[in-house]
């Protein structure tokens, strides 16, 4: 088994390019399915959910070739299964998207129930109640489900809270439904409008993306086409992050500044200083920071999946912090792991009180998601000895290339195999 070892270095200098974004490149692969003509999508992550994606792919009859460059060649005319296997599709979160790409087409798509970073409940009830509104059935069975719709009419559909995973569903479906669905209460996040970006060069009629009301009209057809995807913002803000834990300066490249206002606002809040550009932005920091508050929420408020570094970041500021999760409220594993290196940090109810500047001490932590892998090497970084994270996998599910990227700005990061000794003190470790 790897790990990630983490060291105290110096401060941190020099730039890194941002990769596509992981969670806009997961709707356009499946919405490259919606075509009816060859379809090259630029910017796609080489990460773990993109590699299930191309079993998935292989299975159904849809073209996926990766060539150089993140460029990817897919070709949807092949598609003979609308049938996504259970198992695959429990393996990542966005499999879900599979149904709204593949029910205009086919009329009866089974897919099993979504997987991906497993922190909390994540219900799909909004997906469902879309899919409904556009006059198809769902039934549930033990390990998949089945969305059937011989016509797929056009709706107006309100949901109960705002989704991105569900908006961009819905958007799916309706772009090939019959007739007009407007969508409201929709997210507003990058990735929304992405998407909407990428069919409506297909040829989809999708205006308001970006607002809460979406209205599409359904089409007929979607013609092939090139599209690349945005960068990662929330990459790009965990970067700006590291370079408040050790100080020094970080610049993040290919980016949109604009995805990024209330990190931004935060970082500067809390004492980052901040030069904007029109593709990149440096942080600056002397590692002096500021404790502040901070509360989560749907594009443009400040993106949960922001929130585990930033909390690495705040075990750093001197003073009290105080970080509520109004997304996922019990989204606070990471908090375990950076109790294990002395960060003094307390859950009550849906927000983490922070005390700051307590000195860290390295030890072995496991990362339970993604962004909790990001949280930890941040933590790694700032604390005395060595921090060995386990659960590499889960931080490969979102990164192409973390620690190269991290070890290029002065980081002490590294992947190791574990020896067999460390594994036993690990197995002591996790009996105790
Ligand atoms: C692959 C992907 O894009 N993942 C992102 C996406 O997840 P995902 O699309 O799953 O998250 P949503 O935006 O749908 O979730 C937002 C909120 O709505 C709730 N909800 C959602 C759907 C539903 O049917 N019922 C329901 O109650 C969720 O529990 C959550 O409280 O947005 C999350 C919130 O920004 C991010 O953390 C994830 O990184
Ligand atoms: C929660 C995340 O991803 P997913 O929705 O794919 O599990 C994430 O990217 O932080």
């Amino acid at each position: 088994m790897d790990y990630i070892q983490v060291q105290a270095a110096g401060p941190l200098h020099g730039s890194v390019p941002i990769q596509g974004s992981k969670n806009s490149s997961l709707a356009l692969l499946a919405a490259s399915c919606l075509a009816d003509a060859e379809v090259t999508l630029e910017g796609i992550p080489n990460i773990y959910d993109f590699r299930v994606i191309q079993q998935i792919g292989k299975d159904i009859g849809l073209v996926i070739e990766r060539r150089p460059n993140g460029q990817m060649r897919m070709d949807p005319r092949f598609i003979h299964s609308a049938t996504i296997d259970p198992g695959k599709a429990s393996a990542y979160r966005a499999s879900y998207y599979f149904i709204g790409a593949l029910l205009a087409k086919f009329g009866k798509v089974t897919v099993g129930f979504p997987g991906g970073d497993d922190f909390v409940s994540r219900p799909i009830d909004q997906h469902i109640k879309a899919f409904r509104a556009l006059g198809a059935d769902v039934t549930f069975y033990n390990d998949h489900y089945v969305v059937e719709a011989s016509q797929l009419r056009g709706a107006d559909i309100y949901f109960d809270m705002i989704t991105s995973g569900a908006t961009i569903n819905a958007m799916l479906a309706a772009a090939r439904a019959n007739g007009r669905t407007r969508l409201f209460n929709a997210a507003m996040d990058p990735e929304v409008v992405d998407t909407a970006n990428f069919l409506n060069q297909l040829g989809a009629r999708i205006v308001g993306a970006g607002t809460d009301k979406i209205r599409i009209e359904g089409v007929p057809y979607l013609s092939g086409g090139t599209y690349s995807v945005i960068p990662d913002r929330l990459i790009a803000g965990a970067f700006l992050m590291a370079a408040g834990i050790r100080g020094g300066s970080v610049t993040v490249n290919q980016i949109i500044p604009e995805h990024l206002g209330s990190c931004l606002a935060k970082l500067q809040e809390i004492g980052i200083e901040l030069d904007v550009q029109d593709q990149s932005i440096t942080a600056y920091s002397t590692g002096r920071l500021r404790a502040t508050r901070v509360r989560t929420g749907m594009y443009p408020g400040f993106a949960t999946d922001l929130q585990q570094p930033l909390t690495a970041l705040l075990t750093q500021a001197g003073g009290k912090s105080i970080i509520t999760e109004r997304v996922y409220p019990k989204r606070f594993a990471h908090v375990h792991q950076l109790k294990r290196l002395g960060a003094d940090v307390e859950i009550r109810k849906e927000s983490a009180y922070i005390k700051g500047g307590v000195p860290l001490q390295g030890n072995w932590v496991h990362a339970t998601d993604v962004r909790a892998g990001t949280c930890l090497i941040l933590a790694g970084m700032a604390a005395d000895g060595i921090t060995r994270i386990t659960g590499i996998e889960h931080i490969e599910r979102g990164y192409e290339d973390a620690i190269d990227m991290f070890h290029s700005l002065g980081a002490r990061v590294s992947r190791q195999s574990m020896t067999d000794d460390q594994r036993q003190e690990l197995n002591e470790i996790r009996s105790q």
